[in-house]
């Protein structure tokens, strides 16, 4: 049952000194403590370095301070927040903690409501399930939750191996898997635009649409991740879990309802559905690539085999632009195609929803430039909905002329929209799990992401590094399209702002 707002709630964090608690968590806390959405909460930070509860407080104000810019109210905020040193294998430790717990949980009137946010590196995530439950932490009269963050698992075995810990402890829906581009506004926007639009909901299948394209291209490099990255690469680290994600949303039939429950089951539709590929189709379908040196917002980037902790002959993958196939009734013979990668020209998500041709084109003889009906749907970093049409040219002849209608989500409602993990939070004390991943949508996904790591991990990519860091990528990433007759749109050239 979703509670209403205002729960009352005792968060742990597990990892509590570390950069996403910083960068990330307690900017989210303060904002929800800010709007007035939580007032009765305590919050537990966990973590193995020694830290009196007034040292970890001044950690959580300046934090606020340097990444909301902002401190008003932060010492009574602050004074909500508590410290246990703890290393994550002691049982010892979880004894203390428990009692930490229960007195918060009377002092603040909790009503021992708990939500263990795990934001530690994913080999602890098992044992602390575990021993949340073994020493009676999750013994309580409230609810208790388990926030999870990424990665989930490695591979379908060892992410199956980690959810049968995990549900010794917790049930499924007391599993709150984060998938922070679920949380994104324009990402939640995707059924809104779909399902609330007589214009698109009748155009939404292959009679309609030629092909579909999600891109997410960052410029930043793998930064001081790359021990994690190595045994990641963009296929586990993007690919797994944002990009499916994304495309779920847009393949996915209506559901009946506007339940957690039912979208769930109609994301897992659309994931099993995606078409297989043998092991000799992977790179007929998936192009992989890695950065070498170049220039990144006008500054000298090194190539990734030289970054801190990447193998000098790295394997590992920077960028993935793939094809898939959704074989339903509604998507048969429409290929989604996905992009992503680290040290690109652009930081940038986009969706492109190209419609197909019209059967006649009356303007063809007079007008060279006419160009496909385009939705683009603009996640980041501006958010909004551009649609590309073609119009009369003003002027005497009849020609066209290609013209865009836009919907700026900031200019129009003239507010910053919510941080994707305020509201993946506030979601999480409201019992609301519906962006947040199903187990049945983690076990999808690595199974087909399983079918082309196996293939690359086993075959050594001669041409890397394949692509200068600043550009859009290496070329079979644009072969890939070519092959079909498609090209991919230009992100830069879609922007809002044009
Ligand atoms: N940072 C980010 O932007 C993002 C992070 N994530 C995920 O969030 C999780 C955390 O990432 P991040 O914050 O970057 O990691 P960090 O390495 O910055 O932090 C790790 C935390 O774990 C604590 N820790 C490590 N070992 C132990 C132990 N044995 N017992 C108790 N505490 C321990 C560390 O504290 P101490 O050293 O004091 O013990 C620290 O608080 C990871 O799963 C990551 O994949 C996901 C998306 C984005
Ligand atoms: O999960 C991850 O996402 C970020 C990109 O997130 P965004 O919100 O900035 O688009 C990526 O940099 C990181 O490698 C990955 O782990």
């Amino acid at each position: 049952m979703i509670e209403e707002n205002q729960p009352s709630v005792l968060i742990m964090i597990f990892g509590a000194t570390g950069d996403l608690a910083k960068r990330k968590l307690f900017p989210s806390i303060y904002r929800l403590f800010q709007k007035e959405k939580i007032n009765k909460f305590a919050v537990v930070g966990v973590a193995r370095r020694e830290l009196s509860n007034d040292e970890f407080q001044a950690n959580v104000k300046e934090s606020i301070l340097t990444f909301t810019k902002e401190q008003e109210n932060v010492d009574e905020f602050a004074s909500h927040f508590y410290y246990h040193s703890h290393d994550v294998s002691s049982s010892e430790s979880y004894i203390q903690l428990k009692d930490i717990a229960d007195r918060l949980d009377s002092h603040y009137q909790l009503e021992g409501n708990r939500v263990f946010y795990l934001a530690m590196a994913p080999e602890f995530f098992g044992t602390i399930a575990e021993q949340v439950k073994e020493q009676g932490l999750t013994d309580t009269n409230g609810y208790k939750r388990l926030v999870i963050e990424k990665p989930f698992g490695h591979s379908f075995e060892s992410a199956l191996e980690l959810n049968k810990r995990i549900r010794t402890a917790f049930e499924e829906d007391e599993v709150y898997r984060i998938d922070h581009y679920l949380g994104k506004e324009m990402v939640q926007n995707i059924e809104v635009i779909r399902f609330a639009n007589a214009l698109f909901e009748p155009l939404w299948n292959s009679r309609y649409i030629s092909n579909i394209q999600v891109t997410s291209s960052e410029t930043l490099g793998v930064e001081e991740r790359g021990r994690y990255y190595e045994t990641s690469g963009a296929l586990r680290d993007m690919v797994q879990n944002h990009m499916l994600q994304m495309v779920a949303l847009l393949a996915m039939e209506p559901p009946i309802r506007l339940t957690t429950e039912e979208i769930r089951s109609e994301k897992v539709r659309a994931l099993r559905s995606l078409r297989p590929m043998t092991k000799e189709e992977v790179n007929q379908y998936f192009v992989r690539g890695q950065y070498g040196a170049g220039t990144v917002n006008q500054e000298n980037v090194p190539e990734y085999r030289t970054e801190h902790n990447v193998d000098p002959e790295s394997n590992t993958e920077t960028f993935v632009a793939g094809k898939l196939m959704i074989d339903n009734f509604r998507w048969a013979g429409v290929p989604f195609y996905i992009r992503t990668g680290k040290r690109m020209d652009i930081k940038s998500t986009k969706i492109v929803v190209q419609f197909k041709d019209i059967p006649m084109n009356l303007y063809y003889n007079t007008e060279e430039t006419l160009q496909p009906n385009l939705l683009v749907i603009h996640i980041q970093p501006e958010e909004g909905i551009t649609l590309l049409l073609n119009a009369k040219k003003t002027g005497g002849d009849v020609k066209s002329t290609p013209v865009q209608l836009s919907y700026s989500n900031k200019s129009t409602d003239q507010l910053n929209t919510p941080e994707a993990y305020e509201k993946l939070l506030f979601a999480s004390m409201r019992g609301d799990a519906t962006n947040f991943t199903h187990w049945d949508e983690v076990a999808l996904s690595w199974k087909f992401v399983d079918s082309i790591s196996e293939v690359w991990e086993n075959t050594k990519e001669s041409s890397f590094p394949n692509y200068e860091a600043g550009t859009s990528g290496p070329r079979p990433a644009d072969e890939l399209l070519e092959s079909d007759g498609h090209f991919w749109w230009p992100v830069e050239n879609l922007d809002l702002e044009n």
